[in-house]
């Protein structure tokens, strides 16, 4: 199979985008007065804007063009049907059916998915009874009031951001902590607040063999078996994995094991018993309004035609973007407080799917796939990033996203919050020209040699393109629309580039180097199978260790 980029439809964009090249949004608005009502979708209390990008309905009917001859739909479909669409691993990806509702009507699927499914649900929502009403107790008999949750990449960013997102919904449950880097500052600054009887640790991962997860388990067993003794090991952990084998190793009792699935992909896991911790700290039904957002967000997804979908239309933008404008990044710019880790959660979720060099077929791609995602939450970035944003000449696509209802009663915070995001995307699609800046300088009373002076440097260019995600309320069933559609979005743009958003073979090389310098880091004897650059930094490590006198164990 050809790449989709040899395809006429892709040269007709590339035309498309030289023609529009000299177009500023500014002159798109003027043109149309119906923008907003051509470029905007809204789904169940979600509107998406879309009128502030450099498109026209040409640009649409192109991109919709594009994502049919890349065998989009039919893509959609396999996915749907559980096809292994994962080629490169030889797997199905199925993280939507882990959101799928008994009594949606769907057919179970042959191969016992579904009920495998079901039943998962069903010891995770004992156990968070349990958790919840304090019959789950610790090695002491008291009640369990702090949960860590022990993961990293897939198995931390997504339950993390969710958990921080919804804290206003973490009632009844016990105090959630997650711990993920391998330096132990951060399980070290957990634990230091922790009572050991009254812990209980989520060991979450894939593989159960992640360097970082292991160890910082290890390192909370070794915590917990200073105040009790290895029987008590298996009351205080529970284990969330693919791998039950070395969970049972680890010594987490076979009914404290919560399976998952080689059809998971991480990235994509927190539907299943990744997001354990979370349902504790939601509570049950709570944790079900979350997968019934996603499930709304994959009715939606699969059910509606390409020119109305969601995050069909928000791939074919990013498309447009990265492989016709050269753009090289995307920003992510959540105006709530509650998202700040959303920029990180989506680094994994983009940059791990379609920061790929090859498309399924192993062709090696001539144009970029993925983006750089980057971004913080606003207002915080205005006064850090925006400046570039405003004035550089990149082009940074962005997505603002805004609850209408804030999570606090402070009064006045919430609408100036709301006027700076609006007002962001506004003036970084308008600009303001050169000829505005004078009008501007002089009705200040500026002397004319003043103006003369100041007007290149306050010139905005504008026609910086931005998408609003506006929603009511930051629900549990609204984050899980959010997050199903980005995963929708993001695996929408691997279909039509042609490329396997669920493999992520570089990430591997890095931990197999890392394998290899462990040793030497404390050998006596200097490294020199590395460059020279590697090897240095071997030997300076070594002598600031011994200069400093600290142990390296
Ligand atoms: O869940 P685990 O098997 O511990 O894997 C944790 C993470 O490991 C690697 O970094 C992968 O690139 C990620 O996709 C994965 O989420």
């Amino acid at each position: 199979m050809s790449l989709i980029s040899h395809s006429a439809e892709w040269a007709a964009l590339t035309q498309h985008q030289q023609s529009l090249a000299q177009t500023s949004m500014r002159e798109l608005f003027a043109a149309n007065p119906l923008r907003f009502e051509q470029f905007s979708l809204q789904l169940d209390g979600l509107l998406f804007d879309f009128s502030k990008h450099r498109i026209t309905s040409e640009t649409k009917d192109l991109l919709l063009s594009l994502a049919r001859q890349a065998g989009l739909p039919e893509w959609m479909q396999a996915l749907k049907q559980g096809e292994k669409v994962n080629r490169s691993e030889g797997r199905a990806a199925l993280h939507h059916a882990l959101r799928f509702r008994p009594d949606s009507g769907l057919p179970l699927t042959g191969d016992g998915i579904h009920a495998k499914i079901l039943a998962v649900r069903q010891q995770m929502q004992q156990f968070v009874q349990a958790i919840r009403c304090g019959e789950r107790l610790g090695y002491d008999g008291q009640a369990i009031t702090d949960l860590v949750h022990i993961g990293i990449g897939g198995s931390d960013l997504g339950p993390r951001l969710a958990a921080e997102a919804l804290r206003p919904f973490l009632t009844g449950g016990p105090r959630l902590h997650f711990v993920a880097n391998l330096d132990g500052g951060e399980l070290a600054r957990t634990l230091a607040g922790l009572n050991p009887a009254t812990t209980l640790f989520a060991v979450v991962s894939k593989t159960f063999t992640t360097l970082e997860t292991a160890t910082n388990a290890q390192s909370a067993r070794n915590w917990l078996l200073q105040s009790s003794s290895a029987a008590n090991v298996s009351q205080h952990f529970v284990a969330i994995t693919t791998n039950r084998q070395a969970a049972e190793q680890f010594g987490v009792a076979p009914e404290n094991i919560f399976a998952f699935w080689e059809w998971v992909g991480g990235r994509y896991s927190v539907w299943s018993a990744v997001g354990l911790s979370l349902a504790c700290g939601l509570g049950w039904e709570g944790f079900e309004a979350f997968l019934e957002g996603a499930a709304a967000m994959d009715a939606h997804y699969f059910n509606t035609p390409l020119d109305q979908n969601l995050p069909v239309l928000m791939a074919l933008l990013s498309i447009w973007y990265i492989s016709f404008w050269g753009a090289e990044s995307h920003a992510l710019v959540p105006y709530d407080d509650r998202l700040a880790r959303f920029p990180a959660y989506l680094q994994q979720m983009d940059m791990e799917s379609n920061g790929k060099r090859v498309s399924t077929e192993g062709v090696a791609l001539d144009h970029a796939s993925g983006a750089i995602i980057w971004g913080e939450v606003g207002s915080n970035s205005q006064h850090a990033f925006f400046q570039l944003l405003h004035q550089s000449q990149r082009l940074v696509p962005i997505d603002f996203i805004v609850s209408a209802r804030p999570s606090h009663s402070l009064p006045d915070h919430h609408p100036q919050l709301v006027a700076n995001c609006l007002a962001q995307s506004e003036a970084l699609m308008w600009g303001k020209t050169e000829a505005e800046v004078r009008a501007e300088l002089r009705a200040n009373g500026l002397p004319e040699e003043e103006i003369e002076r100041l007007t290149p440097h306050k010139v905005c260019p504008g026609n910086q393109p931005s998408s609003t995600l506006l929603f009511s309320e930051l629900s549990p069933y609204t984050l899980g629309m959010l997050m199903a559609l980005y995963e929708h979005k993001i695996c929408s743009q691997a279909a039509i580039w042609g490329i396997n958003p669920f493999d992520q073979w570089g990430v591997e090389f890095g931990k197999q180097l890392a394998k290899k310098i462990v040793p030497e880091l404390i050998s006596p004897h200097a490294a020199t199978e590395h460059d020279a650059s590697t090897n240095g930094l071997i030997a300076a490590y070594r002598r600031y260790v011994e200069l400093s006198g600290t142990s390296q164990q």
